[in-house]
This record gives structure tokens, sequence and C-alpha cells, in this order.
């Protein structure tokens, strides 16, 4: 369903409305974050996405942002390094493009498909690098600046359903997203108290460049209609208003939360289930 929030209201006639505010969104030039970026610039924010490239992929989605009549730029960068290699560069580059960010979305993230005995660490800690450790030191350098100037700032982290549910061969990618929400719970005691609200969206499957490869083969798709109550693999689209909820004045009051936007899956007891429980 797209999104119809008119990006000239003001928040104080439109508690959905994100307007005046400026978002950094990484990972923000193609799939999950890139439905994120454009959803805020239809909520009437300015945007900053951060991708690994400058591609078609990105230029696509800036021009989008840009069409609902807010500012929009790209800035490349690796995310999967240390902190100590990015942080601070990127917080530079920033500064020259646009003053004032007061939203940041920790989205980029990436799996890595390997049984857990084969697992190694280098992909252990790449998949640690991007999905946890990229957003926790980016939001430490936001917050610090935050609190200081007393700015209201909001972070949202992209988690997933298998931040709660397993998979044998996404063990790192697991560990990675459960940590997510793990963190959002504690940025929230730390920051909730200097009015910074940090929460979590955390989709289930949806088709992006990430995921479309294996959808495409069929088999994913239909296991995935059948074991999620709305029947649906949407594109990453779905995810975007839930993402400006949790930024926007009407989520004022949520703090902390992973909200789930999953079509059901994570509340659906197997279908396969026995329906002849006793009593
Ligand atoms: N697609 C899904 O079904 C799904 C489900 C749940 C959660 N997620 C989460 O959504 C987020 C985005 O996933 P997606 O499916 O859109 O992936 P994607 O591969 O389509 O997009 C990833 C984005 O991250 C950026 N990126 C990748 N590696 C990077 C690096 N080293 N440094 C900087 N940026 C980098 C890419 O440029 C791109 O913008 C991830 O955190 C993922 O875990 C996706
Ligand atoms: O975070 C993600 O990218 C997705 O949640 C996927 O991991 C799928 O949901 C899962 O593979 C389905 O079984």
């Amino acid at each position: 369903m797209a999104l119809n929030l008119a990006a000239s209201n003001s928040p104080a006639s439109n508690p959905f409305s994100l307007s005046g505010r400026r978002a950094l969104v990484t990972g923000g030039t193609q799939g999950v974050g890139a439905a994120i970026a454009k959803s805020i610039a239809m909520a009437g924010g300015d945007v900053i996405i951060v991708g690994l490239r400058d591609d078609e992929r990105a230029q696509e989605t800036l021009q989008a942002c840009r069409q609902t009549g807010v500012r929009a730029e790209l800035l490349v960068a690796d995310l999967a390094v240390p902190p100590d290699r990015f942080v601070d560069a990127l917080v530079r580059d920033v500064d020259t493009l646009m003053h004032g960010i007061d939203v940041l979305v920790n989205n980029a993230g990436t799996f890595i498909d390997v049984p857990f005995l084969e697992m190694d660490f280098e992909r252990y800690q790449t998949t640690m690098h991007l999905n946890l450790t990229a957003g926790y030191f980016l939001t430490q350098a936001l917050a610090r600046r935050w609190v200081r100037d007393h700015v209201a700032g909001r972070v949202l982290f992209t988690g997933s359903i298998n931040g709660v549910l397993a998979e044998p061969d996404h063990t790192a990618y697991d560990a990675s997203k459960g940590a997510v929400a793990a963190l959002v719970r504690s940025l929230c005691v730390a920051l909730a108290p200097h009015g910074i609200r940090v929460n979590s969206m955390a989709p289930g499957l949806v088709q992006t460049p990430l995921t479309r490869p294996a959808i495409d083969q069929g088999s994913v798709n239909a296991w995935m209609q059948l074991h999620t109550p709305n029947g649906r693999v949407p594109d990453a689209d779905a995810c975007g208003g839930a993402a400006v909820f949790l930024l926007s004045d009407a989520a004022e009051h949520v703090h902390g939360q992973t909200l789930l936007v999953d079509g059901g899956m994570s509340v659906w007891q197997q279908p396969d289930a026995p329906d002849n429980w006793p009593g």
C-alpha cells in the first residue's frame, strides 16, 4: 500500500509528518533502506542515503526522494569495517552535505548463508561489523552531539524476524539481529533521559536485491506464503510506513521497541501442527 502523507504538513498539524527533520539512512540506496528513505521523503524529511556504491539503484532512489520535493543526497562508504575506519570520516562528509541531521536509520546489513559448522571468523565478523557494530558507533557519534546540543534525535535500526526466530544456516545473522533488539532496549535506557528515541523495525522476508534471487527460485516463495498468515512476500516498500511511524511524533511515547513487519509470521504456530490438541 502506498504511503500517502502530505509532505507540506507540519508535525504540529500531522503527527506522522517528518517535515523539518533531516535523516541519515545507511544502506539507503536499495531494498529496505531505499523504502525507508523514500517513505521519510514522502513524509517531508530531507535524507542522506549511504550505500556501498553509486549505481543505478542509488540514483533511482535519490530521484524518487527528490520528486517528493525534499532534499536528498548520496554518500558512498564501506561500513563493514572497524568503526575507527569510517565513523569520523562519514560524519565529516555528512556535515559537508547537510547540517542538523536529527534522524539516524541504521539499516545497512547483509546475511551470509553458511551452515554453522562451516562458518569462519572473517564472515562472522563482516556480518557483525555491518549489522551491529556500525550502527552502535554511528549512533554514539550522533548522540554525543544531540546530548550536547539538546537535540531530540531519533534512531531506527532495521532488525529482522531472525532476531526472534532461528535458522540453522543464518547463525551469525540471527545473532546480529538478536543483538540489535537488545541494543535498542539498552540505548533506550541510555538515551531516553536525553529526549532521544531509539526503536527497531524488523521485517520478515521482503523482496529486495538481497533476497530476490532466493525468492525467484519459487520454492522459497511458496514456503513463505504457506507459513505467513497474510500469505505474502511483499516488496520492501511494505516496510516504509512502520519506519515513518516509529520516527514520527505519532510514536512519541514508543521507546526501545522492535516492531515486527512480517505478515504475522512470528506469531503463527506452524500450520502443519496438529489441530486436535486435547482440551
Ligand atoms: N530483505 C529482507 O527480506 C529482509 C528481512 C529482514 C531484515 N532485512 C534487513 O534489511 C536491511 C537491508 O537489507 P536488504 O534486503 O534491503 O539488502 P540489500 O542488499 O538489497 O541492500 C543493502 C544496502 O546496504 C548497503 N550495504 C551493503 N554492504 C555495505 C557495506 N559494506 N557498507 C555500506 N553499505 C553497505 C548496500 O549498498 C544497500 O544500500 C538489512 O539490515 C537486512 O538484514 C532484510
Ligand atoms: O532477515 C531476513 O533477511 C529475512 O528474515 C530472511 O532471513 C527470511 O525471513 C528467512 O530466510 C525466511 O526463512
